[in-house]
């Protein structure tokens, strides 16, 4: 192949995995192949200048616009930033600066937070639009969505007057992430991929209940506007935590080469104790006349470089694989490795998700596998070792037989996982389901733990949900560590549960695919279970949002003879089996909490509170962290104050909360 083939070939791979990353949201490549590659096209475009297009990759920003909403042409430009690899390259970006700058430059280093840029726009210290980078010239319009994100403030904490835009990145903290691949594995659908992809994917959807639910996080880095009170990028950085940002105090001013190599080397391990992903440290002129001197290349500023981390990878030995059963019956496979140190932890156990990504590394027993952590919390083989495949390396046959209960195990058509059939005879089928029917989003039995369900289980008192309902003190007081006080709890929370809403008990019956939301959307348009019972695949798909999937799922469930006996049960020891009249008018309100203060003048405090519930929204009597909103009336006093200290509430007239309803 030519020199001018190569760099067409390398451009149209690197556009198509922008395309990938930027737009699906679904990379197929690792970013440091990414930036390998980019790195190749760069260098012979460098050296071979003739082929090189104003259109290449290196040339632009790998974002673009999307249709689905509108496009804003951004003021100021939004840059990407150029990489270094090791510190080498960053001494040698700070020999060039210096060489025409002279030596007595300082610098910021920052965090770099993996997650989707944002610009947000504010006037008169009024939150008006937040917008995508895209292309770098224009981006998407998500105003709307940003306003769910609790850390950015609708209003400044600051006077400002006129337009300001607000640069930063939108992050999901690891904790966010587990929770919602928590629910999706529950829901049977995949896993998502690692946070950067989530928050980016997130900000990216159309119905802005969605993204409200999803616990994104917004850190600022920098500010633009006219006549600014500052004049280095770390008074920038004060500015905007002033102004009610949240900016990461990690941030350090440095004097030369060697601050900033310890920043670097304190990150590098210090990185794995943070709640949240960074991929490298961005270091940048501090002051800002001399940023404005450098200036910008097509793509990214002259003043500032990214070190990136390296990708943490080990190899170690495949020991064995093994196979877990969870609340649905689907089996996971999981490796045991010999023990090995990755990024500050022993690794012993790596996800190998299921027997399509088996067959595709085509992993061996035996084998030195390539182990990554990347953005998940389990770290995942990547990739074998095949110079050092053993002769006796063992194929992998994934399992055939439930290693709980040696039932044959099944695979739908069409799905990555297989089940385990015996949903009445496996225990971690069992317990699982007994787990989720208690758990706070459904029966919310506080006194009764996954260790109690195990208990009582082993003891032969617990073979499915309505089992609970027949659980008597008596019976249970005998058994292990059961002392007379969280007997008395768990009898307690048992009764108490009974007055649980039919649409957390839907959600707790555990039927495939019928996660909260669907659970409220189904109890919505067929507000007793025996509407929902006699449903056919037709009327429940015609309800909003429910697909043949979910329909299908329900249609099975019910259909199912123990299952209804089950429910009779249920509803003989008296649960909620209908919606009560109009309970949950609408779910815009979705678990947010409010709270009314001052003299309100538009509605009393009863409506209010009506009005709250009825959306699904949650009232509270104080002001903490856990507030989402604070209405505010006339002549508001300390609950305010307060609110405005926290920064983390979002503060509304009256009027705005009534908006909020009609939205
Ligand atoms: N795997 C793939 O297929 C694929 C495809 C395209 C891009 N990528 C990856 O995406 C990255 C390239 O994307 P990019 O152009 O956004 O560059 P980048 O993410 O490397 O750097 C630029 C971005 O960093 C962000 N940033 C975070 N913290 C910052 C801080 N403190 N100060 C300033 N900026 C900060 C900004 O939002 C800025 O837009 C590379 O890491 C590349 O590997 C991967
Ligand atoms: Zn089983």
């Amino acid at each position: 192949m030519n020199i001018e083939q190569r760099i067409q070939e390398l451009s149209q791979e690197l556009d198509e995995h922008n395309y990938k990353y930027y737009v699906l949201d679904q990379p197929s490549i690792s970013d440091y192949e990414f930036d390998m590659k980019l790195r190749e096209l760069q260098e012979l475009e460098e050296k071979y200048p003739a082929f090189a297009s104003p259109n290449s990759p290196t040339q632009r920003v790998g974002g673009s616009v999307t249709k689905n909403f509108r496009t804003i042409e951004h003021k100021y430009r939004m840059y990407s930033l150029s990489n270094a690899y090791s510190f080498e390259e960053v001494e040698e970006w700070i020999a060039r600066l210096e060489k025409s700058m002279g030596t007595n430059l300082t610098y910021v280093c920052e965090l770099k937070y993996d997650g989707a840029s944002i610009s947000l726009k504010y006037v008169d210290g009024n939150l008006a639009e937040g917008v995508t980078r895209g292309d770098g010239f224009q981006g998407d319009e998500i105003t709307t969505n940003v306003r769910t994100i609790r850390s950015i403030p609708l209003k400044l904490k600051t006077a400002t007057e006129g337009e300001l835009f607000v640069r930063g990145e939108i992050i999901l903290p690891f904790t966010g992430f587990q929770q919602l691949n928590a629910e999706r594995e529950e829901l049977g659908l995949e896993p998502f991929m690692n946070p950067r992809n989530t928050a980016s994917g997130s900000l990216k959807m159309q119905d802005s209940t969605e993204v409200a639910k999803r616990p994104l996080e917004a850190f600022m880095y920098g500010v633009l506007g006219d006549n600014l009170p500052f004049d280095t990028q770390w008074e920038m950085l004060e500015f905007a935590r002033k102004a009610g940002f949240k900016v990461p105090s990690a941030a350090q001013l440095c004097k030369n080469a060697q601050e900033i190599q310890d920043f670097i080397n304190h990150w590098d391990k210090a990185r794995h104790d943070l709640p949240y992903e960074i991929d490298g440290i961005v270091i940048k002129v501090n002051e800002i006349h001399q940023q404005n001197e450098l200036g910008y290349t097509a793509k990214s500023p002259r003043w500032a470089v990214a070190y990136k981390f390296k990708a943490e990878q080990v190899q170690t030995k495949l020991n064995s694989i093994t196979y877990q059963v969870g609340r649905t019956g689907a089996v996971t496979p999981v490796a045991n490795l010999e023990p090995v140190l990755l990024a500050g932890t022993t690794v012993k156990r790596a996800s190998l998700h299921n027997a399509d990504i088996i067959a595709q590394l085509d992993v061996r027993i035996g084998d030195t596998v390539m182990v990554e952590k990347g953005g998940e919390i389990i770290p995942k083989i990547v990739d074998v070792n095949l110079d050092l495949r053993p002769a006796d390396a063992e194929k992998v046959e994934f399992a055939k037989t439930c290693p709980e209960c040696d039932t044959p195990l099944e695979r739908a058509e069409g799905e990555a996982a297989f089940y385990c059939p015996n949903e009445d005879g496996c225990p971690p089928q069992i317990k699982g389901r007994i787990e989720h029917f208690v758990s706070r989003k459904a029966m919310d039995m506080e006194s009764v733990g996954a260790e109690t369900i195990a208990l009582f289980h082993e003891a032969g008192l617990l073979n499915d949900i309505a089992d609970l309902y027949d659980l008597k003190k008596e019976d249970i007081l005998p058994l292990d560590r059961m002392a007379e006080k969280s007997a008395n709890n768990i009898i307690e929370s048992i009764v108490k549960s009974k007055e649980i809403p039919f649409h957390k008990v839907l959600y707790g019956l555990g039927i495939r695919f019928v996660g909260e939301t669907v659970a409220k959307k189904l109890v919505k348009a067929l507000p007793t279970i025996d509407a929902l019972m006699k449903a056919s695949q037709e009327e429940l798909e015609a309800i909003d949002t429910i697909g043949v999937r979910i329909a299908e799922s329900v249609r099975k469930y019910f259909e199912n003879p123990e299952h209804i006996e089950m429910i009779q049960k249920l509803k003989d020891y008296g649960l909620q089996f209908e919606a009560v009249a109009d309970e949950n008018v609408s779910d815009k309100l979705n678990d947010q909490s409010f709270l009314f203060t001052g003299k309100l003048t538009e509605f009393t405090r009863d409506e209010a509170k009506e009005m709250v519930e009825k959306n699904g929204g949650k009232l509270v009597s104080s002001v903490t962290k856990k507030l989402n909103y604070l209405v505010v009336g006339e002549n508001a006093g300390s609950k305010l104050k307060k609110a405005t200290e926290l920064g983390t509430v979002k503060i509304l007239t009256e009027q705005q909360f009534l908006d909020m309803l009609q939205e």
